[in-house]
């Protein structure tokens, strides 16, 4: 399934916070989402997911989610959103139990997005008894276990130090290998953009539109190895955000 996000704008009462993006998450690829502070990435994921509706616009769903998806548009928080008191295969049944499903059905998906997400043997941790990269991986692994058409991750690393944080990008490289599953995926952080994203779409300041969509043509198992490539796409993209974030910066210190 596609998503086509068409013509669309935004404003909160009389802030206008988006204006006519339009552009296309083709199913398989990692759709990265860049722009300054404030200048509508979250409201879009929001459109995007069906939480909230733009004034203008619509975003079309062509083609069917996968037979098998529970949940189509699936979200991946920065705060992990896990119940403490739940176990780590707790807060995966979770989202299984509001399908209704349970026993050795529900067992068999916990044990396969476990599996793919290398906890295996966390399944009866508590969260406290884990890292931040950990819980961002049970995260993933909840969100997998409903077999999304899209995962809408906004700023899923962002709470985590740079260690983790590469880990982590490495371990979003491996599960998209052994499957091809799409994201759309907003940051503020361009090594992000260009380690994961098959495309980039840089907005400008709010109202956001979209400057440039950048197409990252190296393959996801290759990128490390070409760290020159990967710069020059990343100063490409900076050059394109530096004034916008100078601006935006700007008009929060004015607001
Ligand atoms: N529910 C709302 N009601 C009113 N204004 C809102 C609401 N949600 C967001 N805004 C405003 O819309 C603008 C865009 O917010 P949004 O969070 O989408 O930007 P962002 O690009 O994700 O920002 P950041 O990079 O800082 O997370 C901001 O000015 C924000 O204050």
């Amino acid at each position: 399934m596609d998503l086509k996000l068409d013509g669309i704008s935004h404003a909160y009462d009389a802030t206008r916070v988006l204006n006519n993006i339009d552009f296309t998450i083709k199913a398989g690829q990692i759709i990265c989402i860049i722009g300054p502070s404030g200048c509508g990435k979250s409201t879009l994921l929001r459109f995007i997911g069906g939480l909230e509706r733009p004034t203008e616009g619509q975003v079309l769903q062509i083609g069917d989610p996968p037979a098998e998806s529970l949940n189509p548009l699936t979200y991946i928080f920065q705060d992990f959103a896990l119940l403490p008191w739940r176990t780590v295969r707790g807060n995966i049944s979770l989202v299984l139990e509001d399908h209704g499903i349970r026993g050795t059905e529900a067992d068999t998906i916990i044990n396969d997005v476990l599996a793919r997400t290398k906890l295996s043997d966390f399944g009866a941790a508590l969260p406290k008894q884990l890292s931040g990269g950990m819980k961002q991986r049970v995260a993933i692994a909840r969100a997998l276990a409903v077999k999304p058409a899209c995962l809408l991750m906004d700023e899923p690393l962002s709470a985590l130090d740079s260690q983790t944080r590469e880990l982590l990008m490495d371990d979003l490289v491996d599960l998209w290998l052994k499957e091809k599953y799409t994201a759309c995926y907003v940051t503020h952080n361009l090594n992000e953009a260009v380690r994961l994203g098959h495309r980039v779409v840089v907005l400008s300041r709010r109202p956001g539109q979209v400057r440039d969509i950048v197409d990252i043509d190296i393959p996801l198992e290759d990128r490390l190895k070409h760290p020159a490539l990967l710069q020059e796409k990343q100063d490409y993209l900076w050059n394109l955000m530096r004034e916008e974030a100078r601006a935006a910066d700007l008009e929060l210190l004015d607001a």
